[in-house]
């Protein structure tokens, strides 16, 4: 992706408009000094009272060339306006495009891709690099007029005296080299200080999100903002100061190339070659004319340096999050199916350069629809990596996933996914229910509501929660509503209950899962509540990345397939089913 393809792709009509209206302005630009100076010779050669006209009780000297003059003064206006606002309205839409482009890249990638990349880098990139890849695009109109306008009053040169033209071009030959070198010093001061803008990004959010522990002491606190906020952001003000600076100067001296051409012409030049004093003011007034567009040119290059590394930075980030294999939107009707079968399923993790990953798998197990599955384990056995497997966030490297009879592959996978609800412990609680709406989903809110003891807390409406504010334990009970009144056929709870005081777990483990089973869903509970093993049907125990045993408690219950309201209370029907639970899970969760 290029700076200005941006632009052609989101506009090329208007884009090619603006350009033709913003070169046709520069050459207007610069026929004006032309116009002037054959004003102002006309007027010294003619006799007094030629081409004399009245306007508004004013008398007009050459009044064709004062009135020639005016309407290319007005078509300048007008031109370069239409120009510079169409870009500048294209640059808009191209921000919006490439955040837009970039929201849909994040939505597509990979979780994997997105815990390993953090969300401060996508952060940086999204308020940081748009922004400057926009005012760097923005520029470019004004460096098209301007250039044009350069390029004009040098053929106005030329046609005037071209030995002064050659000495004039030298000059901005040696004056674009030398300029490079300042501008490669200063490409590379931004280029540091963008890097460090990532790492200043993650430093503010441990500011914000380690609030709590920062405030409560005052050396760490101290410690925090001198070595690692303040530390990166004064890398960031240095190399910044040092690109500006040295920005600042080549572009003054940029600008003073014409005043040194100036003072060559005018003292040394004139000593040396023939040239009229109409020449010669007629190449200063030229010169003098082209300060300002040299001074756009050499203004608007720090601002295009900085787009062209943020582009890269925007590059760089699309392409280490490449998009999932497969199409986002779900397909076509699904057969319905009862198990989810996992054969040979390994995954590992992206280890660090010293170790390898760590590794899931090979494993085998069978969730079945109408059944609760525990999985259970000690702290980093794998657990949660074996859940964003089945609940396909996780692409597995090797094995299969077989839903019913039908292969997990990259055409069903969307559709499959859509089926899946998931509530892990680092769950994202939304202001707004997102889920489809169903016609008896306010008699549900209602009940959920009570049951959860949300009631008082917030109230829900056009299906929007009035707060966010809550305890712990009642946001993730507000995330089990949401959840609850979708309708899904696989319910994942990545250690739900930890949170909760002990009247919620009794709800949740002794009613809301049987509920959800009751209503024909695979529920599927990551726990360490040792107190509810006996509330599973099946328990699998995880052990450094395998399954270490299976236990399968339950006489097969029957799948409802029609997902009914809520149902009323299903009393556990594995109560006083021996439950070895406790003891296994005693030594499997002993941590090493
Ligand atoms: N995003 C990740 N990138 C790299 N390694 C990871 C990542 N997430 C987890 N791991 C590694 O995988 C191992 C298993 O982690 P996992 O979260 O699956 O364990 P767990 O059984 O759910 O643990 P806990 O009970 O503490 O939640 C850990 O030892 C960790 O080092």
């Amino acid at each position: 992706m290029k700076l200005f393809d941006l632009f052609i792709q989101r506009a090329p009509n208007r884009i090619f408009l603006s350009i033709l209206l913003g070169a046709l302005s520069g050459i207007s630009y610069s026929l004006l000094i032309p116009l002037v100076q054959v004003g102002i010779n006309s007027s010294d050669s003619a006799g007094s009272g030629a081409d004399v006209a009245l306007f508004l009780g004013f008398e007009i000297h050459q009044y064709k060339l004062a009135l020639v003059f005016f309407g290319i003064c007005l078509f300048v206006l007008v031109s370069r306006s239409i120009s510079q606002v169409s870009l500048m309205r294209v640059a808009m839409d191209v921000t919006t495009d490439l955040r837009k482009t970039l929201y849909e890249q994040i939505a597509r990638s990979p979780i994997a891709d997105l815990e390993r990349i953090g969300s401060s880098k996508l952060i940086a990139t999204i308020t940081t690099d748009v922004g400057r890849i926009v005012i760097g695009a923005r520029a470019i109109p004004d460096l098209l007029i301007s250039a044009v306008t350069i390029v004009g009053m040098l053929g106005f040169m030329a046609y005037l005296n071209y030995s002064v033209f050659v000495v004039v071009m030298q000059a901005i030959v040696f004056g674009v080299i030398t300029y490079q070198v300042p501008v490669f010093i200063a490409n590379k001061y931004f280029h540091r200080s963008r890097q460090r803008i990532d790492l200043l990004q993650e430093a503010i959010q441990g500011l914000i999100a380690g609030a709590k522990e920062l405030k409560l002491d005052a050396d760490k606190r101290e410690r925090y903002f001198a070595d690692v906020l303040m530390e990166n952001e004064y890398a960031v003000l240095a190399a910044d100061k040092t690109g500006n600076t040295v920005m600042r100067l080549a572009a003054n001296y940029g600008d003073m190339i014409s005043f040194f051409v100036i003072g060559v012409i005018a003292y040394v030049f004139i000593n040396y070659h023939a040239i009229t004093p109409s020449e010669l003011t007629g190449v200063v007034m030229a010169m003098l004319y082209i300060t300002t567009p040299i001074a756009v040119v050499i203004g608007t290059v720090p601002s295009v340096v900085m787009a062209k590394i943020s582009l890269n930075k925007v590059n760089g980030i699309m392409r280490s999050i490449p998009a999932e294999s497969y199409p986002a939107r779900r397909g076509g009707e699904l057969p319905a199916w009862t198990e989810l079968r996992v054969r040979n399923l390994c995954y590992q993790h992206r280890g660090s350069k010293d170790e390898a990953g760590f590794q899931v798998g090979p494993i085998d197990l069978t969730i079945r629809r109408g059944e609760v599955t525990f999985i259970v384990g000690g702290n980093g056995s794998g657990k949660s990596t074996l859940s964003k497997l089945l609940t396909l966030h996780y692409a597995a490297a090797s094995g299969e996933i077989l839903f019913g009879d039908q292969r997990l592959t990259d055409e069903n996978f969307a559709a499959y996914r859509q089926r899946i609800c998931s509530i892990y412990s680092d769950y994202y609680l939304f202001d707004r229910l997102l889920c489809e709406a169903k016609p008896d989903e306010a008699a549900r809110i209602k009940e959920y509501m009570a049951l959860l003891k949300l009631e008082g807390k917030l109230v829900i409406e056009a299906r929007q929660f009035s707060t966010t504010a809550l305890s712990d334990g009642q946001r993730k009970r507000l995330a089990l509503l949401a959840a609850l009144l979708e309708d899904k056929d696989l319910y994942l709870f990545d250690e739900w209950a930890a949170d909760q005081d002990p009247s919620f777990k009794e709800v949740f483990y002794r009613r809301i899962v049987h509920e959800l089973k009751a209503r024909g869903k695979a529920v599927i509970v990551i726990s360490h509540d040792d107190r509810f093993f006996d509330e599973a049907d099946r328990l699998i125990y995880m052990d450094q990345g395998r399954v270490r045993e299976s236990v399968d408690r339950t006489r097969r219950a029957p799948v409802l397939e029609s997902a009914g309201n809520t149902l009323p209370h299903q009393p556990s029907n594995h109560v006083g089913h021996p439950a070895p639970a406790q003891e296994a899970y005693a030594i499997v969760n002993a941590e090493p």
